[in-house]
């Protein structure tokens, strides 16, 4: 069936959205799924400046808010080295944030993207 102009997704877009898809299945628990709410995490807000999680980077894919892949890789960094800053080494998530940043940024090395050729230049 022919996409009408609405349901054709940027090249971009498409390649962000596998991008996330990926790094979403390291993060198993779903810590990083959401928000983190001020109620589980006490005086969150007053010490993370910038939240971000995987469904506001899912919601900036969609708005077309990312223009370069760097700009997504920025927001991905953002998201676990705020949990390395709030919850102190040695709990289950600033573990799980390393763990996630590290396996992350493998997937998102240019030996890894040069496949996608010139989509990202
Ligand atoms: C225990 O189950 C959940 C479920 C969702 C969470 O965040 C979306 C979190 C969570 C995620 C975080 C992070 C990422 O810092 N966190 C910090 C303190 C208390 N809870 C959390 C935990």
């Amino acid at each position: 069936c022919v996409l009408k102009a609405s349901q054709k997704r940027r090249p971009l877009s498409r390649l962000l959205e596998q991008l996330l898809r990926n790094l979403e299945k390291r993060d198993p628990h779903q810590f990083f799924a959401w928000p983190v709410n001020d109620n589980f995490a006490p005086g969150y807000s007053t010490i993370i400046k910038r939240p971000m999680d995987f469904s506001t980077m899912k919601q900036k894919i969609d708005d077309n808010e990312y223009k370069s892949l760097n700009c997504f890789i920025s927001d991905f960094k953002l998201m676990c080295n705020n949990a390395m800053k709030y919850n102190k080494p040695g709990t289950v998530y600033h573990k799980a944030a390393r763990r996630l940043l590290h396996a992350g940024l493998k997937q998102l090395t240019p030996q890894k993207l040069r496949p996608l050729g010139d989509i990202l230049t």
